[in-house]
């Protein structure tokens, strides 16, 4: 039995390593503990790597796994992972993404408290000094404290909930949610992010990319209160790192609580250095509960997706499976399938694919047209190709991708037209699906058929002119090939026949077809 290699790079719980090690067709390498210099070396065979923040997926990396087809990040955040480095090499990324959330929650919930009751400096006294000095630790409460909680999804949102038990006057900023998602829970909602700088705690919970590095600076903290405590359980850099020390040294920040940094490990972090700050050591996600899902879910994706089975919550397919309805997939199919024609009929080099649709389908055109892309390229580059990289490989050789709708209705509920445009001219299929899931062909170049696009076949152009059907069936017959279907269409310009056949067609009979006097074009195709 072959095996699938599935490489580990970082500590996860042992419920997952246990998956992956009695699963039979997994080969399972175990590379937590070594050196991201060695690892390079280590994951060369991986099929699928499953990381958590600890190990970067950058260039360097994608380069050396040469075999990778997939990266399961064992968490939520990816910020770590080069999705456009995955996509154009093929790769699939995924994250698990609420396994860990109440970890990440209650964690908030930890620090904002430690900052309100200085906690670890009070611990630290009579723990480490020896000194019962009740009157050096007054804090605060949370009780009546105005909390602004920035990003309200998973964590944030159930940060804002907790924080309403403690009776804080809770207010979010995320511009991406409808109101009501807060309004409904009883929490104000603002789309002004100055509302939020006026609260007396703030924490984050957004993802980390261009828009929120850096979200919070010198000029928001300038606007904030005196003596703001500020909490980021999320991600390094979502505050400004140097404009949080400069305030925490001035006191306009009082205190914060911090569990993440832009450099991690980070044991020399100048944060770490001042009194008024609470700190932990990016252990949002570290819960045995949340390390135990995580780790199970992740070792069960990670067994699907070297199968090839299936890829829960990919971050860079250009369609989410789950969310399409039903009447969509044989269509995508089916377009996939219809340039695969096109590209086998005539193998010259690819100028621009366009992609047309009449109906509803035409509201899904640009996942169609991903699979038209994959289609047509595959012909030449095999299974490099899948709708992960298509595009970039496209985009790469130069080859216009375009999608339009049709401006007259031809009277089907629903059609896809492929059209190829190559060196050596242009080509165009239409097809559309009976009965929710029946795939039909309908044209091939100007000329109407019905075909289902399966099997092996011999496309041929001819004069219409006598004779041509038994010269072909003479011709087939002298080779064994046994025709299982003839499909006839008669146009203006001649002829086009589809003639399915049982045994594959090597080009000698290709050729002995073109010879034929009637003959115009003759080409073979498999889908
Ligand atoms: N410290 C740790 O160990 C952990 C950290 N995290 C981090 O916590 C953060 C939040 O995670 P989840 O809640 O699971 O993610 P999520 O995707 O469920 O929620 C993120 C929210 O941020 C919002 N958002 C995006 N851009 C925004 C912007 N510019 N302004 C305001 N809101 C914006 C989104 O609309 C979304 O509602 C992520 O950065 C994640 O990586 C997650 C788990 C553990
Ligand atoms: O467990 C980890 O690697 C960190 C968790 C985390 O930051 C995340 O899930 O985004």
């Amino acid at each position: 039995m072959s095996k699938h290699t599935i490489v580990v790079c970082d500590h996860i719980h042992e419920d997952g390593l246990d998956i992956l090690q009695n699963t039979d067709d997994v080969n399972y390498v175990y590379a937590a503990d070594i050196d991201k210099t060695e690892l390079l070396n280590v994951i060369k065979d991986a099929e699928v790597v499953i990381t958590r923040s600890s190990t970067d997926v950058d260039e360097k990396f994608l380069d050396a796994a040469q075999n990778l087809k997939a990266i399961i990040r064992a968490g939520v955040g990816y910020d770590n992972v080069d999705i456009e480095g995955c996509s154009k090499r093929g790769i699939i990324a995924m994250n698990v993404p609420t396994a860990n959330t109440i970890a990440a929650v209650e964690l908030t919930m930890a620090h904002m408290l430690s900052c309100m009751r200085k906690f670890p400096y009070a611990h630290n006294q009579l723990k480490q000094d020896r000194i019962w000095k009740r009157e050096d630790w007054y804090g605060n409460e949370l009780y009546g404290k105005k909390l602004g909680v920035i990003g309200f999804g998973n964590i944030g949102h159930r940060v804002a909930l907790r924080a309403k038990s403690f009776e804080m006057d809770v207010k979010t900023y995320d511009p991406y949610i409808p109101s009501t998602k807060a309004t409904d829970l009883g929490i104000s909602y603002t789309t002004n992010f100055d509302d939020i700088l006026d609260c007396d705690i703030i924490t984050i919970h957004t993802p980390k990319n261009q828009e929120t590095l850096d979200m919070i600076g010198e000029e928001q903290i300038a606007k904030m209160k005196d003596g703001v405590i500020l909490i980021n359980c999320a991600r390094g850099g979502l505050y400004n790192e140097d404009a949080l020390v400069n305030n925490l040294k001035s006191g306009k920040i009082a205190m914060a609580g911090i569990d993440v940094f832009i450099k991690e490990p980070a044991i020399d972090h100048p944060l770490l250095d001042l009194p008024n700050v609470t700190v932990t050591a990016h252990l949002g996600a570290n819960t045995k509960e949340s390390q135990k899902k995580i780790a199970t879910q992740a070792a069960e994706n990670a067994i699907e997706s070297a199968r090839g089975i299936a890829y829960p919550n990919a971050l860079n397919l250009p369609i989410d499976e789950s969310k399409i309805p039903s009447f969509v997939k044989p269509y995508i199919e089916l377009t996939q399938k219809m340039a695969f024609l096109i590209a086998q009929n005539d193998k010259s080099e690819i100028r621009s694919i366009n992609v047309s649709a009449e109906g509803e389908i035409s509201e899904y055109l640009d996942s169609l047209q991903t699979f038209a892309t994959v289609g047509a390229l595959s012909v030449a580059s095999g299974d490099e190709i899948n709708y992960v990289n298509a595009n970039f490989i496209a985009e790469e050789k130069g080859i216009e991708l375009t999608t339009s709708e049709f401006s007259a209705h031809s009277g089907y509920q629903n059609k896809v037209s492929v059209k190829i445009t190559t060196s050596n001219g242009v080509q165009t299929i239409c097809g559309t699906v009976f009965n929710e899931d029946v795939q039909r062909i309908i044209d091939i170049n100007n000329f109407s058929l019905d075909i289902e696009p399966k099997g092996k076949m011999i496309i041929m152009r001819n004069n219409d002119v006598p004779g041509v059907i038994g010269q072909v069936g003479s011709i087939l017959a002298q080779e064994n090939i046994n025709i299982a279907d003839f499909r006839l269409s008669r146009g203006k310009d001649g002829a086009l026949a589809v003639i399915l056949v049982d045994e594959k067609v090597c080009m000698n009979t290709v050729s002995k077809l073109e010879e034929l006097e009637a003959a115009i074009s003759v080409s073979y195709a498999e889908i």
